[in-house]
């Protein structure tokens, strides 16, 4: 993998309609680090990430990698769906990539990422037999196997039950290590636990304030208390 870069957006501006979403923004994600989005729904999160991604054009400005070189083929993505592909082993959903491309598909690097996130008793199975969580998992794998250097995340844990939630933040946090990642969540804990950096975004146009992080190494326990007290300091804001 190549080095993980920061992203720059420059004077961006984005509407909908009459809507102004952005005007202007200027924002640096942290290259290697996890950067969490949050903020009220319908705030703009998801259309930061697309235009992170490349997947939507702002209106003016720039979205820049702060190395010079394209960010284009360098982002992942991971949604609240799987979108694993139902007819598609689990083994075939992690290389689907590589079949897209026409590449050989790399058996090995598969086998050894399906271990990492447990499921290699589950490598042939489809994936409407294994449980939303393991169907994360997998798709944790595939993100992984595509080995890009950004990775842009959106609600990716919020369909999952507390406690697979919590083990599916461990594990993205350990194995996403290192690279640039930006998780939009609407989970308090989840932002307080994964954080290098928390941004809150509010308003329309929308403004971002950067947030305090409590100390300690991502991922933070469940049960550290500067955790659980930012934690409530975070939804008390939000609230406002
Ligand atoms: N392609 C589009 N065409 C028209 N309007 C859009 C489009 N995409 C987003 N919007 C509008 O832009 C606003 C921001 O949407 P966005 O999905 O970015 O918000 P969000 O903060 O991610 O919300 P949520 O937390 O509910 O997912 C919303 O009012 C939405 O209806």
């Amino acid at each position: 993998m190549s080095a993980p870069p920061a992203i720059r957006l420059e004077g961006v501006g984005l509407d909908f309609g009459s809507a102004p979403l952005f005007r202007n923004l200027d924002l640096r994600i942290g290259g290697g680090g996890i950067t969490v989005l949050l903020g009220a729904s319908g705030v703009g999160k998801t259309s930061l990430l697309r235009m992170l991604g490349g997947l939507e054009k702002p209106g003016y400005g720039h979205v820049v990698a702060d190395d010079g070189l394209p960010l284009a083929g360098r982002v992942a993505w991971m949604g609240q769906q799987d979108l694993l592909l139902p007819w598609a082993s689990i083994a075939d959903n992690v290389m689907l990539g590589a079949r897209l491309r026409g590449d050989a598909p790399d058996r090995a690097r598969m086998a050894h990422l399906l271990e990492s996130v447990g499921l290699s008793a589950h490598a042939g199975a489809l994936p409407a037999t294994l449980s939303g969580g393991m169907r994360q998992r997998a798709a944790l794998a595939r993100v992984l196997y595509e080995d890009r250097p950004v990775v842009l995340m959106d609600e990716p844990f919020s369909a999952l039950d507390s406690i697979t939630r919590a083990r599916m933040q461990d594990l993205a946090a350990h194995m996403l290590a290192r690279r640039t990642v930006v998780l939009i969540t609407h989970d308090p804990l989840e932002a307080c636990r994964l954080a290098d950096t928390m941004l809150l975004m509010s308003g329309y146009p929308a403004t971002i304030e950067e947030m305090t992080v409590p100390a300690g190494t991502v991922p933070r326990a469940v049960d550290d208390p500067a955790v659980l007290s930012a934690q409530s300091r975070l939804l008390r804001r939000m609230l406002q």
